[in-house]
């Protein structure tokens, strides 16, 4: 049976990603990139959708689990009737794909059975097994192969592969298994406990250059590697999420592909990475940006493949039941060809910080520009589907007005600092104040006394939080202090924020989901600037107190079920604990020890435009 996603920890080789649970059962794998079709898919469907799981035989009397401090190595340690064992989980990094499974004896004798489920193209390809000698076999269907090393011996039947075996105090037995390609001879096998050691080593660089957030610094850490997890090495690229149509209403229709690269979320997570001081990573994934636009930067598109590519068709698997019978499973995203406005305000501020942190400005940079603002100066003025992707009408959303202006606001500062023409400088201001005002009459609701969701509408938004955020309004304007007010009435559940009001059909799809975590950390930290400090720690440590056993957290909560909802992990939500992390330690810090007002996380940003 599927388990709730809470308990499910991540493994993963920055080319892509699987979930395991914490009865050391992955539901989840795709190889070898984070959007290939699964060969695990059990987590959407049922056990014959392929998993691969180790644990006990019998009854486990407890069991828990830890990721290796600082590193992607997952540790499930079972204690049974006759002993105790740990199970090793990971993924070696490289470019093999590849998932290492070593159980370790602890203490006395642990009897454990080993059940493997192969079923390429998410779940409805039973391939073709064959044993290559007492302790290989090879699992083939058409491109792909996988290739399982196992110390045991290995059964198959009812297209399963069985194994049954004991460890004891000490003994280690490693488990491999590689994909590669299927008309290649297969591989040589890797070298599991070496493997071990460099990934370690790998995870430890990392992490250990993580700075001290005082109490926050573990779940920033993890949230750290997280991301880090989440970013597509060969190119760059960030995904949303690992996973595809995990639910944001059990039962229900709000199930979207995430592996793929939004421009949203990779760059907020890039602003996250240079919080942090990881400027590599930041580069990395502007680099990828420079390449993605090329060619066409007035086309931009919203979100875009791992390697940049621009068409993701979605479909739907009818063959998967879905995470407890939430239809359909989508692969692919059609957002991918909507109009969302925001994205060049976000843009703009990341592009913006990446060149404050010091990061050598991009030689397509300036170009780029100079096509994107003479577009914007037109396209600003057209309806969108906005940040949160409806599927409804499209809407004049205030929000994203909103990253117009603050498109618009950045340019001018920029040019003017870079002594550029007067006339682009008065040009971008004039627009900039058209959309400011323009904004404060349409996107604000005399009646009610706040902003709201779209121009003319009566309904709230989370995503207004970003009026303060961005520095578009001053943090104590009453018509900020009343909007939160507003906000906190209509769309607080049990002390978390839900994004919008979807019960009103605004965004074409049947109401219901759970809260969004990401709206909640922005709320905090807007608590923060208006100097509410108690309410943003109160906030923060209410959120970080979701997190899973293992520090992870998906898009959405549900208090009353008090589950996890939606994909997982979620780039957004971990973004969400770094910054909120970093916004509180450094409110707590003496003035005189702060970094530069500069370095504050949620400040306006200058935007990188050629002057
Ligand atoms: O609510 C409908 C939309 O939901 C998804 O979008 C959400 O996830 C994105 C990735 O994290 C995020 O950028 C966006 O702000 C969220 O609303 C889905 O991807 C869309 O296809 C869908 O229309």
């Amino acid at each position: 049976m599927t388990q709730p996603i809470e308990n499910y920890a991540l493994l993963g080789n920055c080319r892509t990603a699987a979930l395991v649970s914490n009865e050391g059962s992955i539901d989840w794998l795709c190889f070898p990139r984070f959007d290939s079709p699964a060969c695990f898919a059990s987590l959407l469907g049922e056990v014959d959708n392929g998993r691969w799981k180790i644990s006990p035989h019998g009854k486990v009397l407890s069991s828990s689990r830890a990721y290796r401090d600082g590193t992607m190595v997952l540790e499930t340690t079972f204690t049974t009737e006759t002993g105790t064992a740990k199970l090793i989980d990971f993924m070696p990094q490289g470019d093999r794909s590849c998932i290492v499974r070593i159980v370790e004896g602890v203490d006395g004798g642990v009897v454990f059975d080993m059940d493997l489920v192969v079923r390429f193209d998410y779940g409805r390809s039973v391939p073709w097994v064959e044993r290559v000698d007492p302790h290989t076999l090879t699992a083939v269907a058409g491109p792909d192969m996988l290739v399982l090393r196992a110390p045991t011996p290995i059964k198959g039947r009812d297209h399963h592969t069985t194994s049954r075996f004991s460890v004891t105090t000490g003994e280690r037995l490693a488990f491999s298994l590689t994909h590669q390609s299927s008309s290649k001879p297969i591989a040589e096998p890797i070298d599991p406990y070496g493997a071990l050691t460099t990934t370690e080593y790998f995870w430890l660089e990392f992490s250990d250059r993580c700075p001290d957030v005082g109490e926050w610094t573990p779940a920033v850490k993890r949230s750290l590697i997280t991301l880090k997890a989440l970013t597509y090495q060969p190119t760059g690229g960030i995904v949303a999420a690992a996973t595809t149509s995990l639910p944001e209403h059990v039962g229900g229709e709000r199930n979207w592909d995430y592996r793929y690269c939004w421009l949203r979320d990779a760059t907020m997570t890039l602003l996250a990475f240079m919080n942090l001081g990881y400027f590599e990573e930041a580069q990395a994934w502007r680099n990828w940006l420079a390449r993605s636009v090329a060619g066409n930067p007035e086309q931009m598109q919203i979100m875009y493949g791992l390697a940049g590519e621009r068409r993701l068709p979605e479909y739907e698997l009818p063959w998967l039941k879905g995470y407890e019978n939430s239809k359909p499973v989508r692969i692919g995203n059609a957002a991918a060809t909507q109009f969302q406005l925001d994205i060049y305000g976000e843009v703009a501020d990341a592009m913006a910080q990446a060149r404050r942190g010091g990061l050598p400005t991009h030689r397509r940079s300036a170009a780029i520009a100079e096509v994107i603002m003479p577009f914007l100066e037109q396209a600003w003025r057209k309806p969108d589907e906005g940040i949160w992707e409806i599927r409804g009408q499209a809407l004049h959303f205030t929000h994203s007005k909103v990253m117009a202006w603050v498109a618009f606001d950045r340019a001018a500062i920029l040019t003017e600092t870079n002594k550029g023409s007067r006339e682009k400088i008065a040009r971008y201001r004039r627009i900039a104040d058209e959309i400011h005002a323009e904004v404060c009459a349409q996107g604000y609701n005399e009646e009610m006394g706040c902003f709201v969701q779209s121009y003319g509408s009566t309904l709230m938004d989370a995503a207004l939080l970003q009026i303060p955020l961005t520095g578009f309004l001053p943090p104590d304007d009453p018509r900020v202090v009343r909007t939160i007010d507003m906000m906190e009435k209509r769309l607080m559940r049990d002390g978390l924020l839900l994004r919008y009001e979807t019960q009103h059909g605004v965004d074409g799809l049947p109401p219901g989901e759970g809260t969004f975590l990401v709206c909640s950390f922005w709320l905090a930290d807007a608590y923060g600037l208006m100097g509410r400090q108690a309410d943003a720690r109160a906030l923060f440590e209410r959120l970080l107190g979701l997190c899973n056993d293992v520090g992870l957290l998906a898009e959405q909560y549900e208090p009353h079920a008090k589950r996890m909802l939606g994909n997982f992990p979620q780039a957004f939500s971990h973004i969400g604990i770094i910054n909120a992390a970093l916004n509180i330690h450094r409110s707590q810090q003496p003035a005189q020890q702060r970094a530069h007002p500069d370095a504050d996380v949620v400040e306006p940003q200058v935007l990188d435009v050629g002057a």
